[in-house]
């Protein structure tokens, strides 16, 4: 693949509304767009969603442009790759750092895809024509605020409702939106905000019918999450304690979970998300994709990913208008009745929003890769 240029646009964004977690709210996001530009004139594009503090994983957004910018764009530099399939591959001598590394190869495979003339779900290996997408709420400042929150998306469609919990906001809060709505979709997300000490509140969780809970203890564990599955019914989703395809293999041979959150960036990227994805066919895992509260490049690569066939529960994702006033692609994704459509264009299939993408741009590089 003749990559000529890579550019590196950071930019800043404010969220409509702040977004409240177990370990804190978010306001504004910092990331870069990354853009590979072969000899053709073709543009690929690809988004990095660490954010500026790094309490969901280690990475930040600075330390993503220190791996890009001193060892991923040097490697891209320094060797010829044939297929996106060879990076992850070229990329692994240098550890970790998924989410620089998911945010150059996602660029790179838009790039091909877009070289090949078919959309970035066919590339993967998708059929789907449209996903099913649920919502994530943040933490709310009421019960009643947290009530009409749910009210508003389900009447607009989504498919499920995922709440976030930790200790002191947990069995009462979801016992008071069962009453409220006995037959919502509903998921909870703990951030890795308990340990096995909690087992005993964590199995109340089984009276309400969840569809799963996702990352109950700690952000690195494998073990404790299969004592605490062999212990409740509700079935349990790892987020944070997944890298990659062997931390999968794990998780199925120790029977730590029952559902597996994929996100492209914390995997370090689409080929071992799809690889991941495979896995979890050939073993009767179900798989959905995960939201970094992204901007439009993100979320269309995530839309991408989620047409692959094992994705069968509902995408964390809403339409831009939820997160953004003003969105970097256009047109902006928009939710109808639940779904979201993929695109059949070639590669991503929306278009930069170059006037926007320069608005909240704060620094631009440029690389020269191959002539
Ligand atoms: O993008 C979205 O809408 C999902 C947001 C979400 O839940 C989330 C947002 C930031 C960091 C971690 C998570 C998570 O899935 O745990
Ligand atoms: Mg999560």
């Amino acid at each position: 693949m003749p990559i000529q240029k890579i550019v590196l646009h950071k930019l800043k964004m404010r969220l409509n509304k702040p977004f409240s977690t177990s370990f804190g709210t978010i306001n504004d996001k910092e990331f870069f767009i990354i853009e590979a530009i072969d000899d053709e004139g073709n543009h690929g594009f690809g988004e990095s969603v660490a954010f500026t503090t790094p309490w969901y994983t280690e990475e930040t957004t600075e330390t993503c442009f220190h791996i890009l910018q001193n060892f991923l764009i040097p490697l891209l530099r320094e060797n010829k790759i044939t297929h996106p399939n060879d990076i992850s591959q070229l990329f692994s001598v240098i550890k970790r750092n998924n989410m620089a590394k998911a945010a150059i190869e996602g660029a790179i495979w838009d790039l091909h895809a877009k070289r090949q003339g078919i959309s970035l779900a066919q590339a993967l290996g998708g059929k789907r024509e449209w996903i099913d997408v649920g919502v994530a709420i943040g933490i709310q400042p009421t019960m009643k605020d947290l009530l009409h929150t749910i009210e508003r998306h389900m009447e607009a469609g989504f498919k499920r409702i995922k709440l976030k919990i930790k200790p002191g906001q947990d069995i009462e809060v979801l016992r008071e939106v069962r009453q409220a709505f006995p037959y919502v979709p509903i998921m909870a997300d703990a951030n890795s905000a308990y340990t096995l000490k909690d087992i005993a509140l964590l199995k109340e969780l089984d009276a309400f019918d969840l569809m799963m809970v996702e990352q109950p203890l700690a952000h690195d564990d494998i073990v404790d999450h299969a004592t605490l599955q062999r212990k409740i019914n509700t079935p349990i989703c790892l987020d944070e304690s997944i890298h990659s395809f062997d931390d999968v293999r794990h998780a199925i041979a120790l029977g730590s979970c029952k559902i597996i959150n994929i996100k492209t960036g914390r995997v370090g990227g689409l080929t071992e998300a799809v690889r991941i994805h495979d896995l979890c066919r050939d073993n009767e895992i179900p798989v959905w994709c995960g939201g970094m509260l992204e901007a439009g490049v993100g979320r269309v690569q995530n839309i991408a990913l989620a047409a692959l066939a094992q994705f069968t529960l509902p995408a964390d994702m809403a339409g831009s208008a939820h997160y953004w006033e003003k969105d970097i692609i256009f047109p902006e994704v928009v939710v109808e009745d639940g779904r979201v459509k993929v695109p059949d264009r070639p590669g991503i299939g929306y278009e930069i929003d170059r006037n926007a993408l320069e608005q909240f741009t704060v620094q631009k590089m440029e690389f020269h890769i191959h002539s």
